[in-house]
């Protein structure tokens, strides 16, 4: 199953992959089985050892694509929307969408009376009369992004909670959206962390599937990058993101009832708020890990995630660990510091693979040139930048056992931060 987002031209453009593909052609096949080498060259330096192997592995295992991602919106969260101080009839028939699919014989349109009935308090479930009552009918101009699922609308509940609802796309439902769909249920529903995206509920009827997560009203972490509010995000809320981002993922890996496996860690999945602080979104691809007791390894039957941020041992072994989260939490690092997204297909061949061009550069004793341009090249980013990456190469090295767990991950970046921080005062 592929994610569909748009390019630069409005096409549809696949990032998102499953291994084994799917029968349809895609170029990302060519990031499939391949074995990537382990066998990095022995150095005295760790470091710059664990850089070595993860070139190799970047060599072995990414062809970038032909088309550069695709940051597509078909509306950005930094639109925000005032519809909400319009008092208009949200019961409207008058919808233009709904007015055009007013004949189906099936779905919500069919079924809005039949759910009129008022959720009980603290019941995850939602009706379908108030899905279309928070969202206007899915308003378009309550439209706040695109992604894989499906699309994504801002909504105001009864009691004014602000909400978004994800409105899976029917072709994902086709294409056997049942267990993804209830697989982030399950997720969600089962954790609540400051910087997670909290699950209000979700309704499944007929061929709906709808989910209704807290709304994160300030953009994704993608956008901030880009500087798409025209400020760009400081160093330091790069790091309090990154640390954000790392005592989410402990939290799904470590606290909850069962260790939960993000699997999509990247940063159009990072929400921030007005504060800049993190809350790590999207558990579509979120799956209940081994059980810790019983010993057991998830292997999976397919192996998904986002190209550029993907764990090369498990696309190599198909078994899925917490590591893997922690992968893609190195890859996320690197972007933070350099701004740049995970595979940069319009620029020269070395410098593509953005973590592959990194390592180098930093193992050669110039990590300061990969700094993003946008922030200034003080010697407190410097050191700073050079202890990022430095954590960041461990995580992605390619075996997992060589990478930390994640609650080492967000105790150093704490350090990092701490360091950072006296600079100041
Ligand atoms: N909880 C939320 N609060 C505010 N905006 C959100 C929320 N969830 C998603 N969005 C917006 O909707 C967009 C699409 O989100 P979604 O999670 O469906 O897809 P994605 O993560 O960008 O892509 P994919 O699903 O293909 O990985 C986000 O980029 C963001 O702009």
């Amino acid at each position: 199953m592929y994610g569909h987002r748009k390019n630069s031209s409005g096409d549809p453009t696949p990032d998102r992959f499953t291994y084994p593909p799917s029968p349809s052609p895609s170029s990302y096949s060519t990031y499939s089985s391949k074995p990537s080498s382990d066998k990095s060259t022995p150095s005295r330096n760790p470091v710059k050892a664990a850089a070595r192997s993860v070139a190799g592995v970047f060599v072995a295992c990414f062809t970038p694509p032909e088309e550069e991602d695709t940051h597509h919106k078909s509306s950005s969260a930094f639109g925000g929307s005032d519809a909400f101080s319009s008092t208009s009839d949200v019961s409207g028939a008058s919808d233009s969408t709904d007015g055009k699919r007013r004949g189906a014989p099936r779905g919500i349109y069919a079924t809005r009376n039949d759910s009129t009935h008022m959720r009980e308090p603290g019941s995850i479930k939602f009706t379908m009369a108030e899905i279309h009552k928070a969202t206007k009918n899915f308003s378009p101009a309550l439209k706040v992004g695109q992604g894989g699922f499906g699309t994504v609308y801002k909504g105001q509940l009864q009691d004014g909670t602000l909400v978004a609802i994800k409105r899976a796309k029917k072709s994902m439902y086709d294409k056997n959206l049942g267990g993804e769909f209830r697989s982030e249920i399950q997720a969600l529903s089962t954790v609540e962390h400051l910087n997670l995206v909290k699950c209000y509920g979700y309704l499944e009827q007929g061929d709906e599937r709808v989910i209704v997560v807290e709304y994160v009203p300030n953009g994704t972490l993608r956008e901030h990058l880009e500087c798409f509010n025209g400020n760009v995000l400081s160093l330091a809320s790069r790091l309090d993101v990154a640390i954000d981002v790392a005592h989410a993922i402990t939290y799904l890996h470590t606290y909850t009832d069962h260790p939960i496996i993000h699997r999509d860690i990247k940063s159009s999945n990072i929400l921030l708020t007005e504060k800049l602080r993190a809350k790590v979104a999207d558990f579509g691809f979120a799956r209940l890990a081994a059980d810790a007791e019983s010993g057991q390894t998830h292997v999976s039957t397919q192996v998904k995630g986002t190209a550029g941020y993907l764990d090369p041992e498990y696309l190599r072994t198909y078994q899925l660990t917490e590591k893997s989260d922690v992968y893609s939490f190195g890859i996320l690092l690197v972007e933070l510091v350099t701004g740049r997204r995970p595979i940069e297909a319009k620029r020269e061949l070395k410098e593509r693979v953005t973590a592959r061009w990194a390592m180098k550069k930093f193992t050669d004793g110039d990590a300061i040139s990969i700094l993003d341009p946008r922030l200034e090249k003080s010697d407190a980013n410097g050191s700073a930048l050079e202890k990022i990456l430095e954590l960041a190469l461990q995580c992605v090295a390619s075996h997992r056992q060589n990478r930390p767990i994640m609650k080492r991950c967000a105790e150093v970046l704490w350090n990092i931060r701490k360091d950072y921080n006296e600079v100041f005062v």
